[in-house]
């Protein structure tokens, strides 16, 4: 499924239309159609319905909508939120049409009858505004949707809830509180950003025949979820042997976060790593080897605890090198660092710590032949970029394209909706995971998954977005067969690999 922006929602329109010759009207009535059928799961015959139309073509979708469930019987009432001149185009026609059929339109600037209508309605139709929306919700439909909140009722939004744009980038905004968004065509940017998802309460995407090959065309983003691991996930060969899937190194850990680099090993490991050696202190060692026996070990010195550098560590022998996980932020890991960032001859993955270490490097990261991959949370991105958590969160997208570009690295900013970008400009979100997941050595698991996947045979984008699936699918596992979001651990998501690779082949 594409995730898009406004701009690139109208370019597909607009080949579907000019291009294809499909006619507007047509695509309306599918999107109207589309949502009515899958509303019907939401509603009996008894229940009345009220549609909100605005005076766009998301208005437009509204009176389709009205249109097919009158015809079915339903009890249905359309209040237009704009004057009758408004109503022009496509949505003019679809408007008569439903007149034409016998459905009435009422002015929402009746209050009486509103407030009496709203009061017995079951279901509502937000169709108000949809993608193109300018700046904050305008009165009177910003007085309308507070209505539609304060309402018992469900709320149904029209491709987007009225308020919120297509686009990321927003902060001072009013919505419709849905409680189901069908999005027409492709996924919004807004339905993936902390402060605007949770407007449109569940979701789905309604397909309204826009040409296939119209998507990538338009869009470089799309929603990474079973499916696409199911077609890019490399099988095992028969004959393969443990070479074959990857000889990695993991660098890290500190006798204060001895089990950082534990986790990001096991993992490593329960991934598909095929010989695994970590690099740690002695100290470390000494605590670790007995948690995770199938790993070699690499003593490399230290300095209070922390990792100092080891001219001797052949980094370049290694398919792929994992650095940073527990590894602490003293300057005495520098040089360890700059020997990984200038020696890896693979793949090499920054994680935690090691944004500290990399930000000095970022020039030096751009000129790498290999890939690098950094997996920040907001802050850590926020921390390497230079701008505020909040600027973070609200341009998470455009954000992480301008970093991955400038130093030509893969991006895995994680989050309730974990985004992964590629210098290309391509990017995916991972549909997997759940709230538990918010616990300290999640991300040294999902660094492991990393480590491993990239040494799998795919390409490094999808590895990457295959390793965060994974991650997410095996957290839903365990909290759907043994553990809550309380009590999952990050040793538990360790353990949920195995079924996911059980489970989905
Ligand atoms: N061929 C197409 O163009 C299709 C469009 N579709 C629907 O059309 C929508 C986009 O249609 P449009 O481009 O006509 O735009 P919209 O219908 O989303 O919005 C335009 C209307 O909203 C009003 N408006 C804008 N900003 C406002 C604000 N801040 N406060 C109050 N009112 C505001 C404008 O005055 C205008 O009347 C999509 O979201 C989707 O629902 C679907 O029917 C599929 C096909
Ligand atoms: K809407």
């Amino acid at each position: 499924m594409f995730i898009v922006t406004a701009k690139e929602m109208y370019d597909i329109d607009h080949y579907t239309m000019h291009e294809a010759g499909l006619d507007g009207k047509i695509l309306m009535e599918n999107a109207g159609r589309a949502i009515s059928g899958r509303m019907e799961k939401f509603m009996d015959k008894s229940n009345k319905i009220t549609v909100f139309a605005g005076a766009g073509n998301n208005g437009g979708d509204g009176f389709v909508i009205a249109r097919t469930l009158y015809n079915r019987s339903y009890d249905v009432q359309v209040f237009q939120v704009v004057p009758d001149q408004k109503i022009t185009g496509d949505a003019h026609y679809h408007k008569l049409l439903y007149l034409n059929y016998g459905g009435r339109v009422f002015s929402s600037d009746d209050h009486g009858h509103l407030v009496s209508r709203l009061d017995e309605t079951d279901v509502i139709v937000d169709a108000m505004v949809g993608i193109g929306i300018s700046g904050k919700l305008r009165a009177p439909i910003s007085d309308i949707a507070e209505r539609i909140n304060q309402s018992d009722a469900t709320v149904i939004a029209v491709d987007v809830p009225s308020g919120l744009p297509a686009d990321e980038g927003i902060s001072n905004f009013q919505s419709v509180q849905a409680d189901y968004t069908y999005m027409v065509g492709a996924a919004k940017m807004t339905a993936f950003l902390e402060s605007t998802s949770p407007y449109y309460g569940g979701w789905e995407k309604v397909d309204i025949g826009f040409p296939a090959s119209s998507f990538p065309m338009c869009s470089s983003r799309e929603l990474w979820g079973e499916e696409q691991y199911r077609e890019t996930m490399p099988e095992r060969e028969k004959y393969a042997h443990k070479g074959k899937h990857g000889k990695g190194l993991i660098i890290g850990g500190s006798s204060k976060m001895p089990g950082s680099i534990a986790m990001a090993a096991k993992a490593s490991l329960k991934a598909g790593t095929g010989l695994l050696t970590v690099a740690s202190s002695e100290t470390v060692i000494r605590m670790i080897a007995s948690h995770c026996v199938e790993a070699m070990y690499q003593p490399v010195p230290e300095s209070d605890g922390y990792l100092t550098d080891d001219p001797d560590l052949s980094v370049s022998d290694y398919d792929a090198v994992a650095i940073g996980v527990g590894m602490g932020r003293s300057n005495r890991s520098a040089a360890a660092f700059r020997h990984a960032v200038q020696d890896t001859n693979g793949p090499l993955i920054v994680d935690a710590d090691g944004f500290y270490h990399v930000k000095p490097l970022l020039d030096q990261l751009a000129q790498r032949e290999h890939p690098t991959v950094l997996t920040p949370h907001p802050g850590e991105m926020a921390e390497l970029m230079d701008v505020s958590i909040p600027e973070v969160l609200k341009n998470p997208f455009r954000l992480s394209a301008e970093f991955a570009e400038k130093y030509n690295v893969y991006v895995i900013l994680k989050g309730r909706h974990t985004l992964i970008t590629a210098p290309d400009g391509r990017q995916a979100v991972n549909d997997t995971g759940n709230p538990g997941l918010a616990k300290g050595g999640s991300g040294d698991v999902l660094t492991g998954i990393v480590h491993a996947m990239v040494m799998q045979e795919q390409g490094i984008f999808q590895a990457l977005c295959n390793a965060c699936f994974v991650h997410g699918a095996a957290a839903d596992w365990m909290v759907e067969n043994s553990r809550a979001c309380h009590d999952l651990m990050a040793t538990d998501v360790i353990e949920g690999i195995s079924m996911v690779y059980r489970a989905i082949s």
